[in-house]
């Protein structure tokens, strides 16, 4: 059985059609990756997931049970983090996730066992007794996360779980996450890190403008660029058409200037670097440094979405950080 399974799904906001008819399935266990720039819908899609949205059409079934019209049914089954915290400000860490747990019904002893036990496990436990809207945004977010997984659901959305917090607190969540998925809990989790969901996922769907173009586990998704050589030139100068000059020159390489300082050399065969170095040297280039490239699944979300690496890194830096 799929924990999820979720057929031509849409959303429309006014003129804008936020997700176009999306339809994929989670195994149970997995670990899935929703990819994807600002606005390719993937809050939008977990949003309905999680009955935060009314879909416009489609159907969603979750651990077996139909929700297209409710999510009711399936609520126990499910956790929640969203990309900004519903958690109270005034209240303090521990009484946060106290009130989570009455929410779900859990016994008193029950819930401050439960919340005593997440307060240790995020780091949190010195600041139990702090109000929350003192925290600061990696603790929010952890203690956020904490919040989601109180009543041990089997089933777990994270709307950009590491977006904006500090290098110390993005390492323990993916921790976390790691340990969690490990522990058999299905996680379902949106990014626009294409390295947190190469390094977390099982399984990951690119979204671009509310549509999936692609599905795949993250080793079939690498396969076709795995032979691929890749070595990336640091040269002391540029000279007009050098690249195209290389190209005649050497026709079983692809090069190019990824900037004035730097060529990208990508061949299916060893790139030799001997007469390549000589060849610039000809030209008056001086090779600096040569570097091999590993293959990362930002070559393969570039090949299949068509969006490059500088719209990824723009993408990343509008979020503010989080690696
Ligand atoms: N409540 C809303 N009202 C109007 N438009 C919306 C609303 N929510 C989302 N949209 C629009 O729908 C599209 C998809 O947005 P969504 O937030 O789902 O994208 P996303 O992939 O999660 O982006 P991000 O990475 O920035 O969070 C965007 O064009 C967005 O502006």
């Amino acid at each position: 059985m799929h924990a999820i399974a979720v057929k031509e799904m849409k959303k429309r906001f006014g003129d804008v059609e936020a997700v176009k008819g999306v339809s994929f399935a989670v195994r149970s266990g997995e670990l899935f990756g929703l990819l994807g720039p600002n606005g390719a819908g993937k809050t939008t899609t977990i949003n309905m997931l999680t009955g935060l949205a009314r879909p416009d059409a489609g159907t969603i079934a979750i651990g077996g049970i139909d929700c297209t019209g409710s999510l009711k049914a399936a609520q126990h089954l499910i956790g929640i983090v969203p990309d900004e915290s519903n958690l109270y400000p005034e209240l303090t860490g521990f009484e946060n996730l106290c009130f989570c747990a009455a929410l779900y019904g859990m016994r008193r002893s029950e819930r401050e066992a439960r919340a005593s036990e997440l307060l240790e496990t995020f780091g949190l436990a010195k600041a139990a007794a702090r109000k929350f809207g003192g925290y600061s945004k990696g603790m929010k977010r952890k203690l956020t996360i904490a919040a989601g997984i109180i009543h041990h659901p089997a089933i777990l959305f994270l709307d950009e779980p590491t977006t904006g917090i500090d290098v110390a607190s993005v390492r323990q969540i993916r921790q976390f996450l790691a340990d969690l998925h490990k522990a058999g809990t299905t996680i379902i989790l949106t990014t626009h890190y294409i390295e947190e969901a190469e390094r977390l996922c099982d399984r990951i769907a690119f979204i671009v403008d509310g549509r999936i173009v692609t599905i795949d586990s993250v080793a079939n998704l690498m396969q076709p660029i795995q032979e691929r050589q890749e070595v990336l030139l640091a040269i002391s100068n540029s000279v007009t058409g050098l690249c195209t000059e290389l190209a005649s020159a050497f026709p079983a390489q692809a090069f190019e200037a990824v900037s004035p300082g730097q060529i990208r050399v990508e061949s299916t065969q060893p790139v030799r670097l001997g007469p390549l170095v000589r060849f610039l040297e000809d030209k008056g280039v001086e090779v600096t440094e040569a570097r091999k490239a590993r293959p990362s699944l930002e070559d393969v979300f570039i090949r299949i979405t068509g969006l490059g690496a500088e719209t990824m890194r723009k993408e990343k830096e509008k979020a503010g950080g989080g690696k």
